[in-house]
């Protein structure tokens, strides 16, 4: 498949165990090829009476699905971590088709999602409960139940691998999804629901409804929905957190984020360079976690900002599906336009420019109404500024510069975000002190923006709560009965 081809032409609703068109609407969505501009599918969004369906076909699949052992959980879950395997050129092209990040990186991101397949269907074969002794020879034990229909509502960033790390830990404690995925990037989630029930999962069991907002909230609303994970801003999670506390549903919310990078004078240099690049610009910048106020200590600042903007001007920006293509378009053009606004207002608050930020037009004619900008690094950053304060979501690294230690720890911790962060040193003791320090979900040291499933993935205060991947998920997606068993005979208060 090359850009510029790709149409979508079977229904993009998933219920049942089959593709359907949705039996009533909320209005209609486009959705686009950024690397062309073009329209690659037009599609209807779900209304109440498909939402309800939905609901009705998952909640039969839970009833046979909740019943099975972990051991046969774990061999679907197994089985279609082997499919995606198998299928994983196919995946990462329509992810790329649809999203817009290059090839070289759809095809990691497909690597995180049988990856995660993979490690819960290892859980669900061992999850259980505890036996507690009590006294005279009576006993308790607890059993990990599943929740019931669970709701996920994906971002367009990371449409497959979202619908991947929502409904892998679901799936294995017993649950079914309903995953509506972003109306920027409906595609993907296709893909994936066809490879649940090819690999043996009951139909209903993972389901896809699309549409936007107005689907969303039918699904948050409804009675029969026991938890929602949400992946999305933190103005729409203020809102899911709003419409679960109404029917008291527990949620998970994956928002947004400001994340610091700290890099110390005594830092391996070229790994400082590669960790802020990964830091900000994997997916074109589009990622929860990146690390964009990039704090470097004063004694380094202009060789590290000579070194990471030159190699910032070597990336090879265009066609995403090109194999050495290594950044593409934004996801859309109402999108480029709010990231080129961040760089001007940067700009106008003092920062200076020193590459990028600016619309990119690739050569070749077919990518002429595509939605490009070159990668931007902004230095004379101040902590008051706009680019430094909130999550443009787009390309741009913002330099600052620091003395001290505990100075740059105040100023690293001074968000109302809390997603990650990052600090590149050599001092082991400094290392792990500042990673204690930092106020965020994941701290990475020496290195930035590596998703190994086998770790926790989550906010602290505005970006969020409740975690994905690791083990601890699976508290996220089940719920702990406890039976208490008498022995003896009542001794009645009475
Ligand atoms: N923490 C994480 O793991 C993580 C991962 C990826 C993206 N993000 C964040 O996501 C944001 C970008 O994604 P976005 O622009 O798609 O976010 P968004 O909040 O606009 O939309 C996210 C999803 O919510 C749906 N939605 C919108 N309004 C809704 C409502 N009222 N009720 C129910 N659903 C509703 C959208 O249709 C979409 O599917 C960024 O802030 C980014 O940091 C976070
Ligand atoms: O966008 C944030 C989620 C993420 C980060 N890396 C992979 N997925």
């Amino acid at each position: 498949m090359s850009t510029g081809t790709f149409v979508v032409s079977q229904p993009l609703n998933y219920r049942g165990g089959a593709r359907v068109e949705p039996v009533d609407a909320s209005g209609t969505e486009k959705a686009f090829e950024p690397a062309t501009g073009r329209v690659i599918a037009t599609f209807a969004c779900s209304g109440e009476k498909e939402v309800n369906l939905a609901v009705e076909n998952a909640k039969a699949a839970f009833k046979l699905w909740s019943k099975k052992s972990g051991l046969e959980r774990c061999q679907v879950l197994l089985e279609a971590a082997r499919i995606i395997k198998e299928r994983k050129d196919e995946i990462a092209t329509v992810e790329t088709i649809n999203n817009g990040k290059s090839i070289f990186e759809a095809r990691l991101d497909v690597d995180t999602c049988w990856q995660c397949l993979e490690y819960y269907a290892g859980l669900a074969a061992s999850m259980a409960g505890e036996h507690i002794q009590l006294p005279g020879g009576s006993f308790g034990y607890t059993r990990r139940e599943p929740l019931g229909v669970c709701v996920g509502i994906g971002a367009w960033n990371y449409p497959f691998q979202i619908a991947c790390w929502k409904s892998a830990p679901a799936l294995a404690c017993g649950n079914a999804m309903i995953f509506k995925p972003s109306p920027f990037t409906p595609v993907s989630a296709l893909l994936l629901a066809e490879i649940y029930t090819k690999a043996g999962a009951p139909p209903g069991l993972f389901n896809v409804v699309q549409g936007g907002a107005a689907t969303g909230q039918f699904l948050c609303h409804h009675r029969e929905v026991a938890k929602i994970s949400f992946t999305g801003s933190v103005p729409t999670g203020v809102k899911i957190m709003e419409m679960s506390a109404k029917g008291v549903k527990p949620i998970t919310l994956e928002l947004g984020g400001k994340s610091p990078l700290i890099i110390f004078s005594d830092c391996n240099m070229e790994n400082a360079v590669k960790g802020a690049q990964m830091a900000n610009f994997l997916t074109q910048g589009q990622v929860c976690c990146n690390g964009t106020r990039v704090f470097v200590q004063k004694e380094i600042a202009d060789k590290f900002i000579n070194e990471v903007v030159k190699q910032t001007q070597k990336i090879k920006l265009g066609d995403p599906l090109l194999e050495d293509t290594r950044m593409g378009p934004l996801i859309n053009a109402p999108h480029l336009e709010r990231v080129l606004g961040f760089v001007k207002l940067a700009k106008e608050q003092g920062a200076t420019v020193l590459c990028g930020g600016e619309v990119y037009v690739p050569e070749d004619p077919k990518l002429k109404h595509g939605y490009y900008m070159t990668p931007c690094i902004l230095t004379n950053c101040r902590d008051d500024m706009t680019c430094v304060k909130e999550e443009i979501f787009g390309p741009v690294m913002s330099i600052l510069t620091f003395g001290t230690e505990a100075e740059v720890l105040e100023r690293a911790n001074d968000t109302t975000f809390g997603l990650a962060a990052g600090v590149f040193t050599r001092d082991i003791q400094r290392a792990h002190r500042v990673a204690a320090e930092l106020q965020a979900g994941t701290c990475y040291i020496n290195n930035y923006n590596v998703s190994p499933v086998e770790l926790p993935f989550g906010g602290y205060k505005k970006s969020g709560f409740g975690r994905e991947n690791g083990r601890v998920t699976i508290e996220y997606y089940s719920q702990l009965k406890t039976v208490c068993v008498e022995m003896g005979d009542v001794e009645s208060a009475f």
